[in-house]
């Protein structure tokens, strides 16, 4: 890395999206200076770093802040392009590893949301979607190692982190993800083999705990 670089990542331990970036940073081998924030009581940091969307995770390198998680790893792999590629170099691929990225966003988190802060008929539509979404990402790994094939990919840093709330959306939809769908259990096992995933993933239990919280503030049982 040049000198006098500075890299700070502004960031909340249970965030998914946030989760994304350390992945990538510790796959590219970059030293950064974390910040956790409280997100009921933004800091003036954040709020002028990112005053569109005021949202964690925002990257701040030398100064410049760059916001959106996807878009974030993209930066971070063009910046820091001399190893670990999490895109591939070939553009209909690429294109492949933004579509699914992409589905990751419009689904999962939507799905999620319905499982943890709802309940009734509505929960259970979150949970029925939920495990369509996780098979048809089966179909998409189908017998490779990672989505990015034999490596760590851009897909598989997108994706990942949200094992982190497998938990949470297992205790509190009462159902199992697990037995639903074990090839991508296997994956996931594949991925925190990698000290990159492992030391970025924060604790389930600790997720769960936020979840509760969460739950309580908008008065959801
Ligand atoms: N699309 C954004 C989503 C980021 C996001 O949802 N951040 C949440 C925490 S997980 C946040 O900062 N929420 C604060 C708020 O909504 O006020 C990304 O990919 O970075």
């Amino acid at each position: 890395m040049k000198m006098a670089e500075e890299v700070i990542l502004l960031d909340a331990l249970p965030s998914s999206f946030g989760m994304r970036v350390r992945i990538a940073l510790a796959e590219k081998g970059i030293q950064y200076e974390y910040k956790e924030e409280n997100l009921v009581d933004k800091s003036p940091l954040l709020l002028q770093m990112n005053p569109v969307h005021k949202m964690i995770p925002v990257l701040i390198h030398n100064g410049k802040p760059i916001c959106e998680s996807l878009i974030i790893l993209q930066y971070i792999d063009e910046v820091w392009n001399h190893k670990s590629p999490l895109l591939p170099s070939d553009p209909y691929q690429r294109s492949q590893a933004r579509f699914w990225a992409d589905f990751v966003d419009k689904k999962i988190y939507d799905c999620s949301k319905r499982i943890l802060m709802t309940t009734g008929e509505v929960q259970e539509a979150g949970k029925k979607e939920m495990i369509e979404c996780l098979k048809l990402l089966e179909g998409e790994l189908g017998d490779k190692l990672f989505f990015g094939g034999e490596t760590l990919r851009f897909m598989d840093v997108a994706l990942v982190p949200f094992y982190s709330w497998f938990y949470s959306y297992e205790t509190c939809g009462n159902f199992s993800l697990r037995a639903e769908c074990p090839k991508l259990m296997a994956w996931v096992q594949r991925c925190m083999e990698k000290e990159s995933v492992s030391k970025s993933l924060t604790d389930p239990h600790k997720v769960y705990d936020y979840v509760l919280q969460l739950k309580k503030r908008f008065g959801v049982d």
